[in-house]
């Protein structure tokens, strides 16, 4: 069951367990309202609390939902159901309150996190805007300048500025959320058995000078992205709109056309594209290297030895009885008589044909690197891209060539008015030669390094959907 409800002393727990990270799937909506009901029934139970197992508390809506027809109880309305829950209702913060996540946590009446707890609106990253009450709570709290911010950016707010700007009510010490729920109920008890309820705060004030500069600085920078401006409108409508219900229905006019646009799919193709493009399908099971010994001078290195603590990850300078991995430098001289797998470090744009099983490339901008496998076994290259991914670096798995090579040097042929086009037709070659784990692993590359619109999906999608009849 992915919700449950039980007792504690005098206070009810409703407990969401649906790992990996708790997302507001149809079971967990149904499960909530099932609960809520059950805690409200129970006469022993005086105040209530909403918590999350493992290692987060709600990281929002399902995304694998998105597109498919909703099915009822859709989160606006469990959202309203927990607002007019009669019992006060604590929402215990653990880990990540996000997207709907945080929005079941508005419709609570408070909410206390445990420490290094963020909370955050991301939606607009997947070209959307909180669709469940978030335009039209958060305002109340915050304001209309900061929930404009927040929201049009989709940063992660720290639990102490979320504390200072009234998103949340406290930060606990305590172990568990479990203790750090029940402690604040027996405190509200104790104190003001009355329900705080996020929804009946009066409409935030007008703010004019800060819709328009938000207006502005978004026309100036992302003017061709959709879910921005309606975010703007949503959370117009809060100080605008007549009642709550009315801010909550334009809302979900706003949320629902966003949810139809093409960037929306795309963004969230790309959520999806950068979650395992360090998998090389045909393993199964593997372990990072543990003891890898970096050969030469390169600035990577600098990066990895920082990561390496953390990682529990032994690096060398030279190898020793331990050594599992080699990491070569561009111009190190190569071991002689070693059988140990060695990824040779290649400067991007520059193919040089490792004699290497393995090639890394690392972007010009830092923000990916690309593991190449020439002539490795698919269970060498997966420990090796274990090993980086351990050491912080954002991982894409290839075979036979590089990726990143081909695009860059696709992209570099063309003006800078066909790079689009040239980036579109080189990602098909790349599919077609078999270069790529995933279509998916040339859009994010495309996106991350070469400034592919993030909007559009990547370039292979695009190509697809051009392909596609209407
Ligand atoms: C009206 C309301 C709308 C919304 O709520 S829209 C959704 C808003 N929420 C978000 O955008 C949050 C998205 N998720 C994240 O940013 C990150 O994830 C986290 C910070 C929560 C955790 O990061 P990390 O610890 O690095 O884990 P990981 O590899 O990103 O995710 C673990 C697994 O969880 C799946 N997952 C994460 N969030 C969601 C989600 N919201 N819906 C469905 N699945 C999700 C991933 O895909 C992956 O799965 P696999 O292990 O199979 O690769």
């Amino acid at each position: 069951m992915s919700v449950h409800y039980q007792r504690h002393g005098d206070i009810g727990v409703i407990q969401i367990a649906n790992p990996p990270v708790n997302a507001l799937s149809h079971a967990v909506r149904s499960g909530l309202v099932d609960a809520l009901k059950e805690g409200v029934a129970d006469a022993d139970a005086k105040a209530l609390v909403v918590l999350a197992d493992g290692r987060t508390f709600i990281a929002g809506a399902d995304i694998r939902e998105f597109g498919k027809p909703p099915q009822a109880p859709l989160l606006p309305d469990v959202i309203n159901q927990l607002e007019a829950c009669p019992k006060p209702l604590i929402a215990a913060l653990h880990g990540t309150a996000l997207g709907g996540g945080l929005e079941v946590a508005l419709g609570c009446h408070y909410r206390v996190a445990l420490a290094g707890t963020r909370v955050g609106l991301p939606e607009v990253k997947l070209g959307l805007l909180p669709g469940a009450g978030g335009t039209q709570r958060l305002p109340r709290l915050v304001g209309v300048e900061r929930a404009l911010e927040m929201i049009t950016s989709g940063r992660f707010v720290e639990a102490e500025e979320a504390l200072e700007a009234g998103i949340i009510d406290a930060i606990s010490s305590a172990e568990t959320p479990l203790e750090a729920g029940l402690a604040v109920a027996q405190a509200v008890l104790a104190d003001n058995p009355m329900a705080r309820v996020t929804g009946q705060l009066p409409a935030p004030a007008a703010n004019p000078q800060a819709i328009s500069a938000m207006l502005e600085r978004l026309n100036q920078d992302a003017a061709e992205l959709f879910s921005p401006f309606r975010i703007v409108e949503a959370v117009e409508a809060s100080v605008t709109a007549e009642s709550l219900q009315d801010g909550l229905r334009r809302e979900r006019e706003l949320f629902l056309a966003c949810m139809d646009s093409p960037q929306r799919a795309g963004l969230i193709h790309l959520f999806f594209a950068a979650r395992s493009p360090h998998v090389v399908p045909e393993v199964e099971k593997a372990d990072a290297f543990k003891h890898v010994a970096l050969i030469g001078e390169d600035p990577l290195f600098e990066r990895l030895q920082k990561a390496a603590q953390k990682a529990g990850i032994t690096l060398t300078s030279a190898p020793d009885n331990a050594t599992e991995l080699y990491l070569l430098a561009p111009n190190a001289a190569r071991e002689s008589g070693t059988a140990l797998p060695t990824i040779a470090l290649e400067n991007i744009g520059i193919s040089r044909g490792s004699d290497s099983a393995l090639s890394l490339i690392v972007a010009e901008n830092g923000s990916m690197v690309e593991l190449v496998n020439l002539s490795a076994e698919p269970l060498t290259q997966q420990r090796a891209a274990l090993t980086l991914k351990a050491l912080r670096l954002n991982v894409v798995v290839s075979r036979q060539q590089s990726l990143l090579n081909t695009l860059q040097l696709a992209s570099q042929q063309a003006t800078a008015s066909d790079k689009q086009t040239a980036l579109e037709q080189a990602s098909v070659g790349i599919a077609k030669n078999g270069f790529c784990y995933r279509e998916s692993d040339i859009d994010l590359l495309a996106v991350e390094v070469l400034g592919y619109p993030r909007h559009l999906g990547g370039p292979h999608r695009q190509s697809t959907l051009k392909d596609t009849p209407l």
